[in-house]
């Protein structure tokens, strides 16, 4: 009962958000459900509010585990949540509002890759923020450009959008639901029945090095074969590298090359990452502010 109870202390029962806020915009309709974007109407606010229907106790339980992750999980590099709200067979979920969007729409919107001073930029940050969910046990398991929401003034803040966001916690039960394969972990693919392995955070440093090539090359590697065929290369293959090598520093082939690594138990954490020189530097948040003037012109112009 104690749990239950702690579960629902992070949630105000019986009450309507649109009390408090108002819907003034559409984010996305996905699998998740409907997103609005919402303004609080004392402090003004934004917010992006998520609207799940609960279909069964289970389903209800996946978001409980979504919304105790992200109530016990506060730093700069990971989106924060607002306030949950339960009423009638309705969940709505209010997460601190990215107006720079997510960073694969960026490079959709301007038709191209990030340079290396903002693949650096955004790197920090992801480490940082994937440090901080590590420490506290938490995997996030479905890292991509996709899921990295940025700000105005140069916020990075991991997300995570995917269906399979319910099973965050390495105490969840086995999910079912296979992420996109092409950030996948070779480990992961190799035994998709892989469970409480310890060294299962290192999924996402596999991802995170990834999502660093799709950052440079807009897409990640192996993303003109179908995902069926991805999974066995993933397996099979030496680790993906960057298409032209010599365009880049050293030090950002040399932090790739150390997070696609595809023994986990030779990949290193994200507190060494974090020592890396291609990350271990002054890193000015400019190039990031500049890119996303250009992304708003550009949206502004349509
Ligand atoms: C189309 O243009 C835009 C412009 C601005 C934004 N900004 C924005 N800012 C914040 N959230 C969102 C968002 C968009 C679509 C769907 N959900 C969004 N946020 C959101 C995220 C979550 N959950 C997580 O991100 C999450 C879940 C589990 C774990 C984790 C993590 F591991 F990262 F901590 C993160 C829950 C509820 C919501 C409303 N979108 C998005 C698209």
């Amino acid at each position: 009962e104690a749990k239950k109870k702690r579960l629902y202390n992070n949630i105000k029962m019986d009450t309507d958000p649109t009390e408090f806020w108002e819907m003034v915009g559409e984010l996305g309709d996905g699998a998740f459900g409907k997103v609005y974007k919402a303004q609080h109407k004392e402090q003004k606010r934004f917010a992006a509010a998520k609207l799940c229907t609960l279909e069964d106790e289970e389903n209800l339980s996946d978001h409980m585990v979504e919304i105790d992750i992200l109530s016990e999980i506060k730093h700069p590099n990971i989106v924060e949540l607002y306030e949950a709200f339960s009423i009638e067979d309705k969940l709505w979920m209010l997460i601190e509002y990215c107006d720079g969007g997510a960073l694969d729409s960026i490079m959709v919107e301007l038709e191209k890759p990030l340079t290396e001073p903002q693949i650096a930029y955004v790197c920090r940050h992801m480490t940082e923020g994937l440090n901080f969910l590590h420490k506290n046990k938490v995997i996030h398991r479905d890292l991509k450009a996709g899921n990295v929401l940025l700000t105005m003034e140069g916020g990075v803040k991991l997300a995570d959008f995917g269906v399979s966001a319910k099973n965050k916690h390495t105490l969840q039960k086995h999910d079912t639901f296979i992420g996109t394969p092409y950030w996948m972990a070779p480990e992961l693919v190799l035994c998709e029945t892989f469970r409480d392995n310890p060294y299962d955070l290192k999924v996402d440093i596999w991802s995170l090095g990834i999502t660093l090539i799709e950052l440079a090359q807009m897409e990640p590697p192996n993303s003109e074969m179908s995902p069926m065929r991805v999974l066995l290369k993933i397996q099979k293959s030496e680790p993906p590298t960057l298409d032209q090598p010599s365009k880049w520093s050293k030090e950002f082939v040399e932090f790739l090359k150390k997070s696609l690594v595809k023994d986990p138990q030779q990949r290193p954490a994200t507190d060494v990452l974090l020592q890396h020189r291609f990350i271990n530097c002054e890193l000015d948040a400019k190039p990031i502010k500049d890119l996303l003037l250009e992304y708003k012109a550009e949206v502004v112009e349509e």
